[in-house]
């Protein structure tokens, strides 16, 4: 079977006689959505079928290398190790209301190259399979099962560009929305991007209940573009043009992220700026205290009084505004913080032996 998570592919293998799908069924129950072991959800199915499912199926691509949980909140940080020593990381968020989130990686590395992000600052970019960006569900459902709870949300916000990885991106939504598999509602999932044109508008043509963010940060083209490099070859008025022509309904608006940095987006003028940007677009505004990042020295955070400023003006204009709180703070800064360092020494000694790869 080479996919596990391609569901056509469980009755090519297994056909379809109305046992062995009835107990496959129950397997996948327990492994999916009920955060069971892969060894103890095989203890359902005949062993026979077992036995094929034990050979054939990867259940884990990554390693959990470490576990972090904050003293402060409700907030896990998950290491994993991919089988050539690359690091990535997942965030489980356990809000007050007893509802649990899940932020994840779609790349190591990401060639945005964004100057505020440890991960565009790890000299790498490289795709994270369909299977290992499963795993990370798969494995904090599995941590989470002591605690009887689920992952109830599960956000694309972790390292990576998921749009830079859109065949594998599309299997994971396929996959997490199956019934058969993890059953999860689009609702539940938000897919966050730093904006490409093209594929945010498949992705929005293909799973038109999926939310989006955008990590806008600036309405002013050449700030945006000493913040993130790519932005170079996306203009603003591009990006204004594909968020006019998403099919987003009163119940689904784009989310805009929106890093909050001492005097490159916080004045007045920016927020007058991201106004005028965002006229006829049903937005939600994000904004997001910066955590500093090595290598980034230049780049300061915005004070409170100038958080709030910026918030009331956008408020006034008629726009929803959430100052998003970092959870985890004494469990790791910035995303991918954490292991910038370990992964670009690795990355150097996979790209001077490149037999490894
Ligand atoms: C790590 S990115 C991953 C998703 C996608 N690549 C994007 O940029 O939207 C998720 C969010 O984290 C934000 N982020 C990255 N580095 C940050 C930092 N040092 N402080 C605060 N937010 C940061 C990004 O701007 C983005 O909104
Ligand atoms: S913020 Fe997003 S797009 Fe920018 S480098 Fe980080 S992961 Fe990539």
């Amino acid at each position: 079977m080479p996919h596990w998570y391609d569901v056509t592919a469980w009755n090519e293998r297994f056909g379809n006689d109305s046992q062995t799908v009835h107990s496959l069924r129950k397997f996948r129950t327990r492994w999916l959505k009920q955060g069971w072991s892969f060894a103890d959800a095989l203890s359902e199915v005949a062993p026979s079928v077992a036995a094929v499912l034990q050979s054939e199926i990867e259940p884990h691509p990554l390693a959990l290398a470490e576990r972090l949980d904050s003293q402060l909140d409700g907030a896990t940080k998950l290491l994993f190790r991919t089988d050539q020593g690359l690091m990535i990381e997942s965030v489980i968020l356990r809000a007050g209301t007893g509802r649990t989130s899940l932020c994840i990686s779609s790349q190591i590395g990401c060639a945005a190259a964004c100057r505020f992000c440890a991960t565009g600052q790890m000299g790498i970019a490289r795709n994270l399979s369909a299977a290992q960006i499963l795993d990370q569900v798969v494995q904090a459902n599995q941590l989470l099962r002591e605690e009887d709870r689920r992952v109830r949300n599960i956000v694309f916000m972790g390292m990576g560009e998921p749009l830079h990885n859109p065949a594998n991106l599309h299997e994971v939504i396929t996959a997490l929305t199956s019934p058969l598999l993890f059953d999860y509602s689009q609702q539940r999932l938000l897919v966050s991007t730093v904006g490409i044109p093209d594929e945010m508008l498949r992705l929005d043509e293909r799973f038109p209940s999926v939310n989006l963010a955008l990590s806008l940060h600036s309405a002013n083209d050449l700030v945006r573009q000493d913040l993130i490099p790519l932005a170079k070859s996306v203009s603003l008025s591009r990006l204004k043009e594909t968020l006019l022509q998403l099919q987003l309904s009163d119940r689904r608006q784009v989310m805009i992220e929106y890093l909050m940095l001492e005097d490159r987006t916080d004045r007045v003028e920016d927020a007058e700026k991201l106004i005028g940007f965002l006229k006829n677009i049903h937005a939600h505004v994000n904004l997001i205290p910066y955590n500093s990042i090595d290598g980034a020295d230049h780049l300061r955070g915005s004070t409170q009084a100038a958080r709030d400023r910026f918030a009331e003006l956008l408020k006034q204009a008629g726009f929803p505004v959430t100052i998003r709180y970092s959870l985890g703070a004494d469990i790791a800064a910035a995303c991918g913080q954490l292991i910038q360092r370990e992964n670009r020494e690795i990355a150097k000694q996979l790209r001077a032996n490149p037999a490894a790869t």
